[in-house]
């Protein structure tokens, strides 16, 4: 027995009984009307998989024009349907003209019974392909939102950020180097990335390096590619991102972190717009347009000897400050709102509000790791809920007793920091990777945060 659910739609009760007790031994649920009106208030149209509807419901009179209006009004109600026509001998051009407007098949009256059931039951084949492709894409649709979602979508609508977005929409067209400042986790890689979206290169490649993370004598190979044999591990040529970005953008992150060494030769590169491989002696010309990152103050640095003021023209043309997550208004809770829809979609959690007393706790906390802390606070959160209201003890944040009483006094942003970073270390029993995750930044951040405050 087949679990299919059929409809048979005739203004001839006998066609209807017939059809019924021959359909009945092969298939599960057998439905039939004699008046066509009724197609239109009939209970969940949609799960039904085969319609088998007559032709002809007037005598005549109509030609077989009402049939085919039914046929629309099925197709609008019900478009994964199969639906069979049923049409007299003499009529074959209607079936035709029915089947060109979607009809899966039609059977000539009076019918031979393997002929009909055979119809019906490759109709069922194709209702069921039918169905699969509709779920597949909702499927996919599904997907493309939540990928959207993950996707360097800038979510706020604060007057900070907006003013941030206007000037990248207005620099973004320009090939002029740019720096983007902030602190740790405010978006600055995001906005790095919207540049190169809204740029002419935007079907080019965007490439990151993260410049904390690349070690002193490795910088040169990582950036400008080696020849087989230049080093020990110079196993074979290797291009470097430099190359590997020409015709796009190259995002060369927490710029703050090269020592002058490596300054003086990325400065070589940009000016010359040539690198050359480690090992070869060979220029190669590159175009690349350059964003970089820092949440240092550079300035601060060249006047420390720290930073090189030519470097420092070179990359800062333009100069675009991302804004702290504090100072953004209601963009908190707008984001918030975003990231519990984001992880109650990837974790299958049911939707999840925030009552008021959280909302303020949420709007109270410095966010000193900004965006990533705020995503990781909520994320947590998310994981553990139970229920569908999320209270301020579901909000995991660093000592804030801690901060605000010391917030009340001169504190400076910098005292701020190292607190929290010693409440995270010693909450975490001075375990890096807990307190880095806890605090919403990398680990190599809080090793450079606490090594420039000689901690480490
Ligand atoms: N406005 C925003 N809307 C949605 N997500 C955001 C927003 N800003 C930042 N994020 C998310 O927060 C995280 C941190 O952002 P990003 O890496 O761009 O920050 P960053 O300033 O470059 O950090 P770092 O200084 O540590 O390199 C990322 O997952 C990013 O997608």
């Amino acid at each position: 027995m087949t679990d299919a659910h059929i409809l048979i739609i005739d203004d001839n009760k006998s066609v209807l009984s017939a059809l019924e007790i021959l359909l009945q031994f092969e298939y599960k649920k057998i439905e039939t009307i004699s008046n066509p009106n009724q197609i239109t208030s009939f209970p969940n149209l949609k799960e039904i998989d085969i319609v088998l509807l007559d032709m002809n419901f007037s005598a005549g009179v109509n030609s077989g024009n009402e049939g085919l209006y039914w046929l629309r009004e099925l197709q609008k109600k019900a478009p994964q349907t199969s639906v069979i026509m049923m049409t007299a001998y003499g009529a074959v051009d209607l079936a035709v003209k029915a089947l060109k407007e979607g009809a899966t098949d039609f059977i000539l009256k009076p019918w031979n019974n393997d002929k009909l059931l055979a119809t019906v039951k490759s109709a069922f084949e194709l209702r069921k392909s039918k169905k699969e492709v509709h779920e597949l894409k909702e499927k996919e649709t599904h997907l493309k939102q939540v990928i959207n979602q993950n996707k360097n979508y800038i979510i706020g609508n604060s007057k900070a950020l907006n003013g941030v977005l206007k000037m990248v929409g207005k620099v973004a067209k320009t090939y002029v180097n740019v720096l983007v400042t902030g602190e740790n986790g405010t978006g600055k890689e995001l906005i790095a990335r919207e540049l190169h979206k809204l740029s002419a290169r935007n079907h080019e490649v965007f490439i990151p390096v993260d410049m904390g993370s690349i070690s002193e004598n490795l910088f040169e190979s990582e950036l400008f590619g080696h020849i087989k044999g230049s080093f020990t591990d110079a196993k074979e040529d290797r291009i470097g991102k430099f190359e590997a970005a020409n015709g796009g953008t190259l995002f060369l992150d927490e710029i703050g972190n090269l020592s002058l060494q490596a300054q003086a030769k990325l400065l070589s590169a940009i000016q010359n717009r040539t690198i050359v491989r480690v090992g070869s002696n060979k220029s190669i010309p590159v175009d690349i347009r350059l964003i970089c990152a820092t949440n240092e103050d550079l300035d601060q640095m060249v006047a420390d000897g720290l930073f090189r003021e030519d470097l420092l023209y070179r990359i800062n043309t333009i100069r675009i400050e991302v804004p702290a997550l504090r100072d953004r208004d209601n963009d908190i809770l707008v984001l918030t709102d975003f990231f519990l829809k984001k992880f109650t979609s990837k974790y299958g959690k049911p939707s999840l509000k925030i009552n008021q007393q959280a909302q303020e706790k949420l709007l109270s906390y410095p966010w000193p790791g900004n965006i990533r802390e705020l995503l990781h606070t909520i994320e947590r959160a998310v994981i553990l809920s139970e229920g569908n209201v999320l209270k301020p003890e579901d909000f995991l944040l660093s000592n804030k007793q801690t901060v605000s009483t010391n917030l009340n006094g001169p504190a400076t942003l910098e005292e701020m920091e190292l607190l929290m970073i010693n409440s995270a270390l010693e909450q975490n029993e001075g375990n890096y990777s807990a307190a880095s995750e806890q605090l919403g930044i990398s680990r190599q951040t809080l090793y450079n945060k606490l090594k420039k405050r000689g901690k480490n």
